[in-house]
């Protein structure tokens, strides 16, 4: 079975192609700056190396028929049709409390992730544009989505709950989903094997520190809390997002400044966070070099950066009264010894003892803690597009069935 996974962003497309027989990918590559000039797509050749290809995408609909264009172009691609392609399998941030699972795509399915857009402002508009490009240009292939909230659904509702009018969440739905929830539910049961241990017995903080980053605690395999919230804004500070943020202070700027809901939203998700602090990037690699270079705005930035997941580890210790597994993932969790080693720093009362050596080290799975640490901190790459595939493959089975 070869199975397409997509994870369409607002200006983004990422693509695996899937051999589902042995899990190899057969091709990958990535959509950018859609709807924007110069847009490209960068495909990652047999040989391993990445080409940039120039192409004009105004939108999702011409920049899925790109990827899919690419996938049976001799020298990008690895098919001879389309028709080869058994599924498509899409990550979705946003499936509020209509969606708990993955799922086929049916019409009411595509409604309901309409219907949600206002709470993944960032995210669901792109996810449909890209489900419905597939829909237009190969129609009749099974279609599933997987929803970055799903595994979050096992908190309860002490933790999920905002303290608001009662009738806020049952009328509005307003509560805490949490996302990047696949990413954690990868790194949480693979890190179990990796070390040999049974996820039923252990307590795990995952931290998925990417461009969007959240920590989530673990308990005995299922969520019980996760720092992120209604939309992916709260919790930790982030590239260009705020994360928490008193909402006086949402309010009272909204007064002084004369700002609208809308504009306020842009400011703190797109504005705010590294980006906002520093006024250089909200690309951390950047960030961490400036920093180097002696800027103060990028030191107190990567502080605060740093010292947010601090925080989180704390209270996530605190809720599962202990922490056996802290597990680092993503782009700055995977790539940045830096953030790694200051989070985890002054956490030896709870039993962390981090090891420099080990630290030094990208995107591989390895321990990084001390072998006297009684907490083990692991690194594990993640892979939310094996999951996604998995899931794709199992729901059009069972269908077919
Ligand atoms: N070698 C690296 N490759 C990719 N991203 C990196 C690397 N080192 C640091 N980063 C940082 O990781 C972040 C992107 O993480 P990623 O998980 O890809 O985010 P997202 O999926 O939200 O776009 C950026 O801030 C980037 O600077
Ligand atoms: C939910 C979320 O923040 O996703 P991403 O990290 O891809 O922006
Ligand atoms: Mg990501």
């Amino acid at each position: 079975m070869k199975i397409l996974v997509l994870n369409c962003g607002s200006s983004s497309i990422k693509y695996k192609l899937y051999d589902m027989t042995d899990e190899s990918v057969l091709a990958q590559g990535g959509a950018e700056r859609i709807g924007l000039d110069e847009a490209f797509v960068k495909v990652t050749l047999k040989d391993g190396s990445k080409e940039k290809i120039m192409h004009d995408m105004p939108s999702h609909k011409e920049g899925v028929k790109f990827v899919l264009d690419l996938l049976v172009d001799p020298k990008y691609g690895c098919l001879k049709s389309l028709d080869e392609i058994d599924a498509v399998g899409h990550r979705i941030v946003q499936g509020g409390d209509l969606f708990e699972k993955s799922c086929i795509v049916t019409p009411e399915v595509e409604k309901g992730i309409e219907s949600l857009i206002d709470l993944a402002p960032v995210h669901n508009k792109g996810h449909l544009a890209g489900l419905r490009a597939v829909d237009a240009l190969m129609p009749g292939t099974p279609q599933v989505t997987v929803f970055d909230n799903a595994f979050h659904s096992t908190m309860p509702p002490y933790a999920y709950l905002y303290a608001v009018p009662y009738e806020f969440y049952t009328k509005w739905h307003v509560r805490r989903y949490g996302f990047h929830g696949t990413s954690h539910r990868y790194v949480s049961q693979r890190v179990c094997e990796f070390l040999g241990v049974d996820i039923k017995t252990q307590k795990i903080i995952t931290c998925h520190i990417g461009n969007g980053a959240s920590v989530a605690a673990v308990k005995y395999g299922k969520v019980i809390d996760t720092s992120m919230g209604l939309t992916p804004l709260a919790g930790l500070m982030m590239g260009s997002r705020s994360g928490d943020i008193d909402p006086s202070a949402v309010t009272y700027l909204m007064q002084k400044t004369g700002m609208g809901p809308q504009e306020m939203a842009d400011f703190l998700n797109k504005q705010s966070g590294v980006l906002g602090i520093t006024g250089i990037s909200s690309d951390m690699r950047e960030i961490e070099n400036a920093d180097n270079e002696g800027n103060e705005r990028a030191h107190l930035a990567l502080q605060m950066y740093n010292y947010r997941i601090k925080k989180y580890i704390g209270a996530y210790a605190a809720a599962m009264n202990g922490v056996d597994i802290i597990v680092w993932t993503a782009g700055v969790g995977e790539n940045q010894e830096g953030v790694r080693w200051d989070a985890c720093s002054g956490l030896e009362y709870l039993g962390v003892k981090m090891d420099k050596e080990r630290n030094h080290v990208r995107s591989k799975e390895q321990i990084l803690s001390a072998d006297d640490s009684k907490v083990k901190v692991v690194m594990i790459p993640t892979d939310e597009e094996i999951v996604i595939a998995r899931d794709t493959r199992d729901l059009v089975e069972a269908q077919k069935k």
